[in-house]
């Protein structure tokens, strides 16, 4: 479903991202892991449209997307959240997902239809679709679950969410990882997943790339990644340390 070769960022004479590859499968959840500064969200906005890469290819369905702007590739069924959610705060939270419906998708997308959308979306991470429901009732769960929510109603095919549980309690992280989880099995949706929190990540994601200072130092399944030792000395450190035990970078 996605393709991405040699892909490399570089902000003058600093290499962000460096020849980094990897493909992803219809059905897949990614987890895209790294220190900070190590080029995830660098990376993330290259396949979202938001940065232009400086060399390689991203294929999407076999198309490639690198350098077209975020509102197309949004169209072409990439969807993505934010780190720092900012809704529209003078809009309801029903509001905020029917105008994501509305504008996310390409071709006429009736009144109709991008409300019952955005309610979907809504129920799909259990925030309420009151019509009067503010967004000024939500804590930074709730910010988060919106920031989702305004993702899934634009009906990507792929998701890429980054950092998703960031200021979240410990049992909230796993209420939004275990929804993750569910969003993928119930619109079949594809996800890379960028996160800090790697105990919560591991738990649900397929497959695991790990980056550091913009190169892919390690890809393969999330049991396999606390073993390696490059990621041990590069990510963790030389401290034994167990992922679940891991404190968020
Ligand atoms: N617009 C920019 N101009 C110059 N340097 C940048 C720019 N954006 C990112 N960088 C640098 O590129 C490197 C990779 O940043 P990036 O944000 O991709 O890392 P990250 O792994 O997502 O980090 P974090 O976990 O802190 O979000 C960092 O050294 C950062 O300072």
């Amino acid at each position: 479903m996605l393709k991405v070769t040699d892909l490399t960022k570089r902000f003058g004479g600093f290499t962000a991202v460096n020849r980094v590859s990897f493909s992803l499968e219809k059905g897949e959840i990614l987890g895209l892991i790294g220190p900070n500064g190590s080029g995830k969200s660098t990376t993330f906005n290259m396949i979202a449209g938001m940065l232009r890469p400086t060399s390689g290819s991203i294929e999407f369905d076999g198309r490639e997307i690198g350098g077209l702007p975020p509102i197309e590739i949004c169209h072409r069924g990439i969807g993505r959240t934010f780190q720092i959610p900012r809704p529209f705060r003078n809009l309801t939270i029903l509001e905020n997902v029917v105008t994501a419906a509305f504008f996310g998708q390409s071709g006429h997308v009736s009144r109709s239809k991008a409300h019952a959308q955005a309610e979907e979306a809504l129920a799909l991470v259990g925030l309420p679709t009151d019509p009067r429901a503010e967004v000024a009732s939500l804590g930074a769960a709730g910010l988060k679950k919106l920031e989702l929510a305004r993702a899934i109603a634009t009906q990507p095919r792929l998701l890429l969410a980054d950092e998703s549980l960031g200021g979240l309690d410990e049992t909230e992280m796993n209420q939004a990882a275990d929804m993750l989880d569910h969003i993928r099995r119930e619109k079949d949706i594809t996800i890379i997943w960028v996160e800090h929190i790697m105990g919560v990540l591991m738990r649900v994601v397929d497959r695991a790339i790990v980056l550091d200072h913009g190169e892919k130092i390690f890809e393969g399944l999330p049991r396999e990644v606390a073993k390696d030792p490059k990621v041990i000395e590069i990510y963790l450190g030389t401290e034994k340390i167990s992922f679940d035990e891991a404190p968020a970078t």
